[in-house]
C-alpha cells in the first residue's frame, strides 16, 4: 500500500515538475497536436522540406512559434524581426548549439569536439578565429589565392569544353572543382580526381551529407541509441564516416609534417598547417579538435557553394534574357582577353546582384544550423530558459511574400537601384538577406563563398552560352530536394563556347 502511494506521489511530482519546467513553452503560439506525440505526425512531410511547412504555419501562428515532438520542443523563428533579435541583438545569449537530443551528432562529432556543433568556449573562439582569418585572406585579399580559385575554375571550364556540344550533367564537374578550392584552402594543394587522397575528400563530404541530413532518416538512433548494438544501418554509416575521416586525416597529417620537415618558411600554408601549429602553441586545442573541424570545413565549404552554382546553371539555362545581359556586362567590363578577377566586381553590378539573388532564391541552408539559448533570455517579449533549441527559418525570411515581390521569381534587379548600381548594405533588401546567418555564429566562409560564386557566374557568362539539355527539371526553388543542403534534381545542359582562348593551359 505504502509502495503504491509512493509511486502515485512520484508520478504526480514528475508531471508537476514537467509542467513547471515547460510553463514558458505554453506562452508560445503552437499547432495543436496529439497527446504525448504532440506535433509528431504534423511534421512528417513527404519531401522533407520542413522549412516550407514552417513557412506555411507562420502565416497562421506568426513569426515565432513552438513545435513539440514527443518530449522534445524547439522554437522556430520566421520573421526578420525575430531572426535579427536572436542572431544579432541577443547574439551571445543565442549562440549555443543544441547538444542534448542527438545521439548521432554526439557520436559523429566525438562529443562535440568540432567547430560547428560545439558550444562557445575559449577553444571554439581560437579555432574560429584562426579559420576566419585564414579564409578571409583566402577569399579576398591575396592575389596568389585568387589564382588558386581561378585555377580550379580553369579545370571546370576545360571539363565543360571537353563535352563539345553534347548534353551533360555538370554536377560532378562542379563538385570536383569546388572541392579542389577547398583542398587548396585546407592543405594548400590541388589534386587530380584520380588521387587517392582526393577520393577520401569526396567520400568524406558525401557521407557527411548523408549522415547529417535533417530529414527523418536515421532519427531512430537518436531515440534508441542501443540499436547500434543490433546492426543498425545508420550506425554503420556513422562508423564508415569515422573510418574515412581517420584515414583522410592521416594522409593530410603526413603531407603537413612533410612540409614542416622541408621547412620552407615562404611556403604558403593551408588551414591544416595553421591548426597543427596551434596544437603546439595552445594547450586548449588538441589534435582531435583540428581533425573534427577539418571535416566540418570539407562539408560546410563544398556542398553549399557547389549546389548553389549547380542550381544557378539550371536557372540560367531557363532565363536566356538574363544570360544575354550578364554576357554583355562581362564583355564590356572585362573583355575577351583576360580572366575575370575579384576586382571586377565593382564594375559588374548585375553579376554582383545575381550572386545576391542566387543566395536569396536558393537559400541552400534553409534552416541554418540550429542554435540554443545559453542564458535565460526572451524573443518577441516571450521568456526562454537556457538550453532551448532555436531554428532560424531563413527560407521563410527569403521568401516572405509580404516583403519580397514575387519571391519565387529569380530577379537580380531587386538588388539594383534606379541607376543600375547594387543597393547599399543598409538597404532593406540587403538587410533581409541572411543566407549565412548573422552574429557570433555567422558562417565562417561568407567572404570566400561570395567571391567564389562571383567568379563562377562571371566566368560562365564570359566563356559559355548555357542551354537546357534533354533532361530538364524545374528551376522553381519550391521543387528542390532536401539533404543536408537544398539541391535540385539531376538535369543536363549544353554549352557553346563563346571564347576558346581564355582559361587554357
Ligand atoms: C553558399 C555558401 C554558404 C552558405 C549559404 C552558408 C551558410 C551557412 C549558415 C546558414 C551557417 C549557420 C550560421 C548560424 O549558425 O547561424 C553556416 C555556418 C558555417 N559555415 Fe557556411 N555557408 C556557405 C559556405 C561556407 C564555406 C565556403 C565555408 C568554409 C570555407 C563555410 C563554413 C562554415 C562554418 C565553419 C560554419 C559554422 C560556424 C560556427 O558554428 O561558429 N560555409 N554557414
Amino acid at each position: 500500500m505504502l509502495f503504491q502511494v509512493g509511486v502515485i506521489c512520484l508520478v504526480l511530482f514528475l508531471s508537476w515538475r514537467y509542467n513547471q519546467t515547460r510553463a514558458w513553452l505554453k506562452k508560445f503560439p503552437q499547432k495543436k497536436g496529439l497527446p504525448v506525440l504532440r506535433n509528431f505526425f504534423q511534421v512528417q512531410v513527404k519531401d522533407h522540406r520542413i522549412e516550407k511547412l514552417f513557412t506555411e504555419w507562420s502565416k497562421e501562428l506568426g513569426g515565432v512559434f513552438a513545435v513539440q515532438i514527443l518530449n522534445k520542443s524547439f522554437i522556430v523563428l520566421n520573421s526578420f524581426e525575430a531572426i535579427h533579435e536572436a542572431l544579432v541583438e541577443k547574439g551571445e545569449s543565442f549562440s549555443g548549439r543544441p547538444q542534448q537530443s542527438s545521439f548521432r551528432l554526439r557520436y559523429n562529432t566525438r562529443g562535440f569536439s568540432d567547430l560547428v556543433f560545439t558550444n562557445p568556449s575559449p577553444r571554439w573562439k581560437l579555432m574560429r578565429k584562426s579559420a576566419h582569418r585564414h579564409i578571409r585572406m583566402f577569399g579576398s585579399g591575396l592575389k596568389r589565392i585568387e589564382a588558386l580559385n581561378l585555377s580550379a575554375i580553369k579545370e571546370l571550364v576545360s571539363e565543360f569544353r571537353r563535352r563539345g556540344t553534347k548534353p551533360f550533367d555538370p554536377r560532378n564537374d562542379i563538385h570536383s572543382a569546388i572541392m579542389n578550392i577547398m583542398t587548396s584552402l585546407l592543405v594548400n594543394r590541388k589534386y587530380k580526381t584520380t588521387d587517392e587522397i582526393f577520393g577520401y575528400f569526396i567520400e568524406m563530404e558525401k557521407i557527411g551529407n548523408e549522415n547529417l541530413t535533417s530529414s527523418g532518416k536515421g532519427v531512430e538512433l537518436d531515440t534508441f541509441p542501443w540499436l547500434r548494438f543490433f546492426g543498425n544501418s545508420t550506425f554503420k554509416k556513422l562508423e564508415h564516416q569515422r573510418l574515412t575521416r581517420d584515414k583522410l586525416w592521416k594522409l593530410v597529417k603526413d603531407q603537413v609534417m612533410e612540409d614542416f620537415r622541408q621547412g620552407d618558411k615562404n611556403q604558403a600554408e593551408g588551414l591544416a598547417h595553421v591548426w597543427f601549429k596551434l596544437i603546439e602553441e595552445e594547450p586548449l586545442v588538441e589534435e582531435l579538435n583540428a581533425k573534427m573541424s577539418f571535416s566540418n570545413l570539407i562539408i560546410a565549404g563544398t556542398s553549399t557553394t557547389s549546389n548553389s552554382f549547380y542550381m544557378f546553371l539550371n536557372i540560367l539555362s531557363q532565363h536566356p534574357d538574363l544570360q544575354s545581359k550578364l554576357q554583355e556586362e562581362v564583355d564590356s567590363a572585362v573583355g575577351p582577353n583576360r580572366c575575370v578577377s575579384l576586382d571586377d566586381k565593382s564594375r559588374m553590378p548585375l553579376t554582383h546582384a545575381t550572386v545576391l539573388e542566387i543566395l536569396r532564391y536558393t537559400t541552400v541552408v534553409p534552416l541554418g544550423i540550429p542554435h540554443a539559448s545559453l542564458t535565460t533570455t526572451s524573443i518577441s517579449g516571450l521568456s526562454i530558459p537556457p538550453g532551448v533549441q532555436v531554428l532560424n527559418n531563413l527560407w521563410a525570411l527569403h521568401h516572405d511574400d509580404k516583403f519580397w515581390e514575387a519571391p519565387y521569381e529569380f530577379k537580380p534587379e531587386r538588388f539594383l537601384d534606379a541607376d543600375g548600381d547594387v543597393v547599399s548594405a543598409s538597404h532593406p533588401n540587403r538587410k533581409h538577406l541572411m543566407p549565412f546567418g548573422a552574429g557570433p555564429r555567422v558562417c565562417v566562409g561568407e567572404v570566400l563563398a561570395i567571391g567564389r560564386i562571383f567568379l563562377l557566374v562571371a566566368t560562365t557568362s564570359q566563356v559559355f552560352n548555357v542551354d537546357q539539355g534533354p533532361v530538364k527539371v524545374s528551376c522553381d526553388a519550391r521543387d528542390y530536394g532536401h539533404g543536408l543542403v537544398l539541391t535540385s534534381e539531376d538535369f543536363e545542359i549544353k554549352v557553346n563556347s563563346r571564347n576558346d582562348s581564355l582559361y587554357v593551359d
